[in-house]
């Protein structure tokens, strides 16, 4: 359904390398993807180039910015319909994966959606909030990531306590990224990360796209994540 030959040539061009076999998953997640938005909305993107573009390579431009070390952990915060963590465990087999998103009915579509593609990934159905005080998760990987779920400096509160000392938060953002870094600039140290960089990319339509890297330096003091009326009243 998507034009595969066209991603694959974005893929060559950007320097991202799929394993045999990704581009008919990508292939069939889209289809399901489109199928399933028929009925449950999870996307606005819906014409196949432009999820070829929208969500796929631009979920993987992840893998450029961030260094993923060999059998390394991924969890995607809010990930919606599993962008960014889906293309990139597609494209990391030796990954693990886990989803975390607040809504059911996304956990119910990525269950499914594993289900078909063969894939092994953790689908968690919980606010990140309540994810992030859980001993299972808490500080347990080495790379944290979210597309289009909040502000830097809540999403800072959302993601770092996930990420084990020394591993990395990496939020992706369109523009304004700078001015959104410099106003995280508290979370982000009350929070035990430090601002690594922010990597530029244009994609082929192009739209801008920035990662910030935040690296985690320090242990998250154990009162945070706080309850998500308190971030929303009071944010760091
Ligand atoms: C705009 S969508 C983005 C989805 C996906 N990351 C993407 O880029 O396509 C935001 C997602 O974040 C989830 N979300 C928002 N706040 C959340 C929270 N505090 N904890 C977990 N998930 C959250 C929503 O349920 C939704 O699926």
């Amino acid at each position: 359904m998507i034009p595969n030959e066209l991603l694959l040539g974005w893929c060559r061009e950007y320097g991202i390398e799929l394993p045999q076999g990704a581009i008919d998953r990508l292939d069939r997640y889209a289809e399901f993807l489109v199928e399933y938005n028929e009925k449950v909305n999870l996307t606005a993107i819906t014409e196949p180039q432009e999820i070829a573009c929208k969500h796929f390579l631009d979920s993987l431009l992840l893998l450029k910015a961030a260094n993923l070390p060999k059998g390394g952990s991924l969890i995607d915060v809010g990930t919606g319909a599993g962008f960014p963590g889906v293309p990139v465990r597609l494209a990391r087999e030796d990954i693990s994966l886990t989803l975390l998103d607040s809504l059911g009915k996304r956990i119910t579509f990525l269950n499914q959606l594993c289900e078909r593609l063969g894939l092994q990934a953790d689908c968690i159905h919980a606010r990140a909030e309540e994810g992030g005080q859980n001993p299972e998760l808490r500080e347990r990987f080495d790379l944290a990531t979210a597309r289009a779920v909040a502000n830097l400096s809540n999403l800072c509160e959302y993601c770092l306590p996930f990420v084990r000392v020394g591993g990395i938060f990496a939020a992706l953002k369109s523009k304004g990224a700078e001015e959104e870094a410099g106003a995280a600039g508290n979370a982000i140290r009350l929070l035990g990360g430090k601002l690594e960089g922010i990597e530029h990319f244009t994609l082929p339509d192009g739209s801008e796209r920035n990662i910030i890297l935040i690296k985690k330096i320090s242990q998250t003091s154990a009162k945070y994540p706080r309850p998500a009326a308190k971030i929303a009243k009071k944010p760091l």
